[in-house]
């Protein structure tokens, strides 16, 4: 196990050269060149599993990589083919709440990058705002409410790499519509028109969950769910150039109400994952092969 120094912890960002030497000791060690790459949301990680011919790392043993401290985020990299396309899948990811720089958690879109992905599928749990929604109900994200990033806390900030992309990159293509489209259609097909949404995702900080008055607020400003991850990865891997793919799971309805009995927990939300799981790996599996038989996909 590679420990890390104190001053290794405290890095605040990588550089160019740095992430290359991660993705290439990647890369050397696996034959796989995988142009998507999967982040498994909280309760999600048996998603890695529909993963075939699978070479796993461990994060404790790639450079510069942080490590997993939630309980639902395995700590695992694992590269393998899902129906034969090369897929790479963070099974566990990071959140500003873990004490990590932003810029830290969202190294791993930048290795996905120097590792030739092209397309990016994120899940996450999240708490409903939207009245219609229902726990279980999956939600393909159109949009996001940054709250940390309207607060400055943005990925980006800090100096500028070019290799990686522009200083000012636009935001209002984030969700790639054809990938929604196709998730809308693929869903369809799997009879899945009754629990799958579209919506806007809100990102708070996290990890206290939400007061009734901060979730009303969320609700009043056009979120209809609401959690602590996803965004700043989209906003990452946006500014390198893949195309991003996301979803929400909702885990738990949020409360609205002052005489609401329901208490958000993390407990709730693992379990919902893994009474979903099945769907989410078929709705994953089901438009990563339909990338493969449409190259405009890729
Ligand atoms: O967004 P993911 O990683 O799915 O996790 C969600 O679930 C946790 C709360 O239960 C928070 O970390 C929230 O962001
Ligand atoms: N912030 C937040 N994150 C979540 N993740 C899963 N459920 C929730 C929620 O209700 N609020």
């Amino acid at each position: 196990m590679r420990r890390l120094s104190a001053a290794e912890r405290a890095r605040i960002r990588y550089t160019y050269e740095e992430c290359k030497a991660t993705a290439d000791w990647l890369l050397k060690q696996t034959d796989l060149c995988p142009l998507v790459g999967i982040v498994c949301g909280s309760g999600m990680g048996g998603l890695a599993d529909m993963l075939k011919d699978r070479v796993v790392f461990n994060y404790k043993d790639i450079p510069n990589f942080p490590q997993s401290t939630v309980h639902g985020h395995a700590g695992r990299l694992v590269f393998g083919t899902l129906k034969g396309r090369a897929c790479v899948c963070m099974q566990g990811r990071f959140h500003l709440y873990e004490g990590y720089s932003i810029q830290k958690i969202t190294l791993p879109m930048r290795i996905f990058k120097l590792l030739g992905v092209q397309t990016v599928m994120l899940t996450n749990a999240a708490g409903g705002l939207n009245q219609d929604y229902k726990v279980g109900d999956i939600m393909v994200l159109k949009d996001h409410l940054n709250f940390p990033g309207l607060a400055g806390n943005n990925p980006l900030v800090g100096p500028n790499d070019e290799r990686f992309g522009v200083r000012f990159p636009c935001m209002s293509d984030a969700y790639d519509r054809e990938l929604q489209q196709l998730a809308a259609e693929v869903g369809q097909e799997l009879g899945f028109g009754d629990f799958l949404r579209e919506g806007v995702y809100s990102v708070l900080g996290g990890p206290s969950f939400e007061t009734i008055a901060e979730c009303r607020m969320l609700s009043i400003l056009g979120a209809d769910a609401v959690g602590m991850s996803t965004v700043h990865e989209v906003v990452v891997a946006r500014h390198c150039g893949m195309r991003v793919f996301a979803l929400s799971l909702i885990t738990n309805r949020a409360v609205m109400d002052y005489d609401s009995a329901e208490r958000a927990n993390h407990e709730e939300v693992l379990e919902t994952g893994k009474l979903r799981a099945e769907q989410l790996e078929r709705l994953i599996t089901a438009m990563v092969t339909r990338l493969e038989h449409n190259n405009n996909y890729v």
